[in-house]
């Protein structure tokens, strides 16, 4: 029977004794005989001697002593009994209830509050008085004070942070007293002084504002497209709560409320606490002033130094058709196939300058990473379709660092499904070679006309002649149902940033100089004087800055990095990647995802 039942029996009885017309002795002698009273007794009695005996646990450290026991069979000879008992006590159960036993005996399981004043004026009804255990974290909340009258409010409750949680304070809330020190006259910072001194609880007394604001506003995913560290800044309003990001991090902006503040979380900590960030309007202001107090230097494009100082050298003439042809056919699964666009003279291009007279606009209005430079892009979870053309695979990487040599290794992979553009040029076909397959041959009027009308992804001189890749010849790899792999120069990549292309774009990493000299020693680099050269200490040490260099300029740009140390290991972890981006869900711009639901 359970005690409620038990109880509520005891208290029927008395009535109907009483409602009997019985006289007093024998009510009195049935009434203690009574089975229940003689039961309810039993229960008082029980409860006395648990409030007597005050339970306590016998050792706090049950873990502890656990651990002790565990060693000390280790020394003894092994005997079933022995075995059993060690397994025992190692099993993860066991050891999950000892360590429930010690926080129970600790009693470290609740916070403790202070109780809450008896004595409350009666002009102060509206206040409230709030608790706080900040068991060393932040308090998740930044105050002000109001230029009029000087008093001290919450500015902003961090999202996920403690007092967030607690739910019982609110932007807007007047402070009035923090652990009984009234704030009248105080500025923020002897506030947040008393606040940093207070260990444990802190008690708030503040009036509520009138209207609590209610965030209702839509989760907005962005691409970061600088890097920001709030220790730098001292525009933020709580260093504290500033939430440091790199280029290319992915963030939640979970409040824009504040026009100059927004809170955010990166997407790798979605469970963490939110953090201040610049607003895009805050930090585009402070992109541009920072911009305006560098001293004037007119801008160039990133170029490695090598480049410079090839194009001054004279070029040796060198048998073309020995060099190009090298590896351009091959046969796979009993069929030829033909490999376009590696050829020597389409990579040196690459190296060459990109500010041709040719495009329309001038270095820093087009091509360039400064130009029309927003420091957060919004993005879009996207997943292709099974219908949906494959995305464009592009590898940008320095100079020499096995971007060739990877791109070549995936398409003779499978040719069936990886497949390079063909590039075009203005140089006349050679008696070998056929149109459309090594290059397509266009005249300069042909080539420029592309340029002009935006649909070259990259193009380049070399020796007098231009040589490119068109957006068409992109295509026309992926409408045949394959993937299009690609080898730009990080300054491109912005032009094949595109909703029709949706580039996944891979960086070609250089590891250490110290291991490349390792990795490095049989492998060769092309250049204008040499088919062939092994890599030089400085080459490899070329490398390693331009990657850097790409990487502060243009990472905010890279889906994934890989570094190419060991080169079968780079092969398949580029394959890897390159499946990914095929087959599972990224982020991309949201206008890619926009503008086909429209259409
Ligand atoms: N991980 C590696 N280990 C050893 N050798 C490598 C590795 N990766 C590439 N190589 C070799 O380095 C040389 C240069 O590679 P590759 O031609 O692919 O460079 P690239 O990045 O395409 O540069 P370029 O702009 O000069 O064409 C080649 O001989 C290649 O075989």
């Amino acid at each position: 029977m359970s005690l409620s039942h038990f109880l509520k029996l005891v208290l029927q009885q008395p009535s109907l004794f009483y409602s009997r017309d019985m006289n007093g002795v024998s009510l009195l002698y049935d009434l203690l005989h009574s089975p229940w009273l003689l039961a309810l007794l039993k229960v008082y009695e029980c409860l006395q001697e648990f409030k007597e005996k005050k339970p306590a646990p016998v050792t706090a450290r049950a873990q502890a002593s656990s651990s002790e026991v565990v060693e000390l069979l280790s020394e003894i000879p092994n005997s079933p009994e022995v075995h059993e008992l060690r397994h025992i006590l190692q099993a993860l159960h066991f050891k999950a209830l000892l360590s429930a036993h010690d926080t129970v005996a600790q009693k470290d399981f609740e916070p403790w509050l202070p109780p809450l004043p008896d004595t409350v004026a009666e002009s102060e009804e509206a206040m409230r008085i709030v608790c706080m255990v900040k068991n060393q974290q932040p308090l998740g909340a930044t105050i002000k004070r109001h230029e009029l009258t000087g008093d001290i409010l919450v500015a902003r409750i961090i999202h996920g942070g403690l007092a967030e949680r607690s739910g019982l304070l609110y932007a807007g809330d007047k402070l009035v007293e923090v652990n009984g020190v009234s704030v009248k006259g105080l500025e923020p910072e002897q506030v947040i002084h008393i606040l940093a001194l207070s260990r444990g609880t802190i008690m708030f007394k503040v009036v509520p504002v009138s209207d609590p604001p209610v965030n209702n506003q839509e989760m907005v995913y962005v691409r970061a497209m600088t890097e920001y560290w709030p220790q730098e800044d001292p525009g933020i309003p709580c260093v504290d709560a500033g939430l440091p990001f790199q280029k290319g991090e992915i963030l939640q902006i979970v409040d824009q409320n504040d026009p100059l503040w927004w809170q955010a979380r990166r997407i790798s900590a979605l469970s963490a606490c939110a953090g201040l960030i610049p607003s895009l309007h805050l930090l585009t202001r402070k992109q541009r002033e920072f911009w305006w107090s560098q001293p004037y230097s007119p801008h160039s494009c990133l170029k490695s130094a090598r480049v410079s100082s090839m194009e001054e050298e004279d070029d040796m003439q060198i048998d073309e058709k020995c060099v190009e042809a090298d590896k351009e056919e091959f046969v796979y699964d009993g069929q030829m196939f033909f490999i376009a666009g590696f050829r020597r003279s389409m990579r040196l291009c690459r190296r060459k300058s990109h500010r041709s007279h040719l495009h329309p606009s001038a270095c820093c209005s087009g091509r360039c990473p400064i130009a029309g430079h927003v420091p957060y892009e919004e993005v879009a979870r996207y997943q292709r379709g099974p219908s949906d053309k494959h995305r464009l695979i592009v590898l940008v990487g320095p100079s020499g660092v096995g971007v060739n040599e990877l791109r070549r290794h995936l398409i003779e992979h499978n040719p069936n499904h990886f497949q390079s553009a063909v590039p075009h040029t203005t140089r006349s076909k050679k008696s070998y070679e056929m149109n459309g397959r090594e290059y397509h041959y266009v005249s300069k009027e042909t080539f420029e006309s592309l340029v002009y009308s935006q649909r070259m992804l990259e193009y380049g001189e070399y020796k007098g002649q231009l040589y490119g890749t068109s957006v068409d010849a992109v295509h026309a790899v992926l409408d045949e149902g394959k993937v299009c792999v690609v080898d730009l120069e990080p300054q491109d990549i912005q032009v094949a940033r595109t909703q029709e292309l949706k580039p996944y774009v891979i960086f070609i990493k250089p590891p250490t100089v110290s291991c490349m000299r390792r990795s490095r020693k049989h492998a060769k680099t092309i250049t204008d004087y040499f088919v062939e050269r092994k890599f030089k200490d400085e080459d490899l040490q070329e490398m390693e800055d331009l990657a850097h260099k790409m990487e502060t300029q243009f990472g905010q740009y890279f889906d994934h990095v890989i570094v190419n140390d060991s080169l079968p290991d780079a092969q398949v972890r580029l394959l890897a990647a390159v499946r990914q981006a095929q087959e599972g869900p990224q982020w991309v711009p949201a206008t890619w995802i926009s503008t086909e639901s429209e259409s």
